[in-house]
């Protein structure tokens, strides 16, 4: 299949596309299942299962007896719309079943779809595709879907809900016409120079340029909040063998997890949980205590737990009571301003010498006052302040007020390399050459939401996505 854009930038498709179908609910035992159609045939398919001439009005639910066309035999009293094209989510003829959710019924209803010729079964995001192909929404709006579905907590979902309306879209077209309209003024002034003009057009369009620039480069410099939102914030429990760290975590994840043993060396592997601190995700990740070790598995589990602590967003260091002060030489190389101190095993023995602040300097030398909380993963004793420290420092690292952020790598290179074409725009007073920039960053903007150049790019973006949707 071919896709056009026309100079408004609308995509137009060409040619005949198959009707598609899928499950569009969740797999599994359930009530009720929704399967979808999509595509030219679907109104007529409609007909053939339910066995009438005409169709039902459109976006009305029908009661829906579902008969196998070919045997005749009853399949399932289902609901069913049928959806006429543009109206519809695709933009095609769409018909929605809402059939029993059991297997049988699904997998009998799905077999008589694959048996009429013309129809097939979906791809991956293959519906949002063809709805993005047929102007429905940009790329970004598409984008939002994707993580709406995969959405675990309050504050992911609101980022892609803001995301799927629109907002993320409207900020980068806002840039991209802005630049438009400057590109504009300075390819007319090549055609036809101004004599009243004598500097020539570039310094007058110059303020229009940085204004669209700099705010790029402050959405750009947001400390990866929105992309942070989606991935999750990263929160690694270090420290010497038997500190306690797999305690701590089973018992904020409130299950467990982890293996716990007073054999020193228990936790090898890396063990991660998902948490929802105040609407915010969290990957909690327990890990080999730190330690030199003759054992080859052991080593590795060290090796992994020191890279994975390195890129994390903040840092437990568990310290065990009997050693405080004192700091095991391999987790002090790893502490720095986002770390915090947890002094573990406090159950049953007196914390007064155990002060709020830990000062002393990182690895690199910088002076850190770090918070330190005693703590008892064996009774809980301490959890209710560092939950409460967690939740801060996570709501720190991902929330914001304010305009939409940035979410996803993809845009962050587009738009870097937009800005890097801005930058040398900017310093020409040469029309043809800060033409060429501007456009050039016009287009790593058109690509973002879809506008231009993205053949190539719909496979992986809606590969992503799950059958059905
Ligand atoms: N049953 C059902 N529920 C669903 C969906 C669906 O496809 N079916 N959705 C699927 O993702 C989401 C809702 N998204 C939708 C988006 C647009 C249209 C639609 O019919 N759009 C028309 C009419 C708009 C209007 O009346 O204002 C259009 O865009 O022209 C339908 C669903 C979530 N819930
Ligand atoms: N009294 C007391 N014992 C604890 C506490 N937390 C953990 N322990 C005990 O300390 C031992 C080690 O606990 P783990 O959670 O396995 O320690 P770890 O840091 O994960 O150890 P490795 O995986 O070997 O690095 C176990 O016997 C736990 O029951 C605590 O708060 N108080
Ligand atoms: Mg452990």
């Amino acid at each position: 299949m071919t896709i056009n854009v026309t100079d408004s930038g609308t995509p137009i498709r060409v040619g005949q596309t198959d009707t598609i179908f899928a499950l569009s609910s969740g797999a599994g035992r359930a009530g009720v299942a929704v399967i979808r159609l999509s595509g030219s045939m679907a109104g007529a398919t409609l007909c053939a299962l339910l066995g009438r001439d005409s169709l039902p009005k459109p976006r009305h639910a029908i009661y829906a007896p579902i008969h196998d066309p070919k045997t005749n035999e009853r399949l399932d009293d289902a609901v069913a719309i049928y959806f006429a094209g543009p109206a519809s989510f695709t933009g095609e003829d769409v018909v929605e079943l809402h059939t029993h959710g059991g297997r049988a019924v699904i997998d009998g209803v799905l077999d008589c779809l694959a048996a009429r010729p013309g129809l097939r079964i979906a791809e991956p995001g293959e519906y949002t595709r063809r709805a993005f192909e047929n102007g429905k929404m940009d790329l970004t709006a598409a984008e939002g879907i994707a993580d709406l579905i995969d959405a675990e907590t309050a504050a992911q979902r609101r980022q892609a809900v803001r995301q799927m309306a629109g907002e993320l879209g409207a900020l980068y077209e806002n840039w991209r016409a802005r630049l438009m309209k400057a590109l504009a003024y300075i390819e007319a002034d090549i055609d036809f120079p101004d004599e009243d003009l004598p500097g020539g057009i570039v310094p007058v369009v110059r303020g229009d340029l940085s204004s669209v620039h700099g705010e790029m480069d402050k959405h750009l410099a947001d400390n990866r909040r929105g992309e942070r939102l989606r991935e999750g914030f990263q929160i690694v429990i270090l420290g010497a063998p038997n500190a306690g760290k797999s305690s701590l975590l089973n018992r904020l994840a409130r299950r467990e997890a982890a293996i716990v043993s007073e054999i020193a060396g228990t936790t090898r592997d890396m063990i991660e949980v998902h948490l929802d601190l105040g609407g915010f995700p969290v990957t909690m990740v327990d890990t080999a205590g730190l330690r030199e070790s003759g054992d080859v598995i052991e080593t590795e589990g060290v090796r992994r737990a020191t890279a994975r602590a390195e890129d994390a967003d903040l840092r437990l260091v568990v310290v065990d009571r009997s050693d405080w002060p004192h700091i095991d030489a391999e987790a002090a190389r790893l502490i720095d301003a986002n770390t915090i101190l947890l002094v573990n095993k406090v159950d049953g023995v007196d914390v007064g010498d155990i002060p709020t602040v830990w000062s002393g300097k990182s690895a690199i030398g910088d002076r850190l006052e770090l918070p330190v909380l005693p703590i008892s993963a064996m009774t809980g004793q301490g959890m209710e302040s560092l939950l409460q420290l967690l939740e801060t420092r996570v709501k720190e690292g991902l929330d914001f007020a304010g305009p939409v952020p940035l979410t996803r790598l993809r845009h962050r290179q587009a738009l870097e390399r937009a800005s890097d074409h801005l930058d040398r725009g900017l310093q020409t007073d040469i029309a043809e050459l800060a033409a060429e920039d501007v456009r050039l960053a016009v287009r790593e903007i058109g690509k973002i939401t879809g506008r231009v150049d993205v053949e190539d790019l719909l496979d992986i973006i809606f590969g992503d996505f799950c059958i059905g949707k």
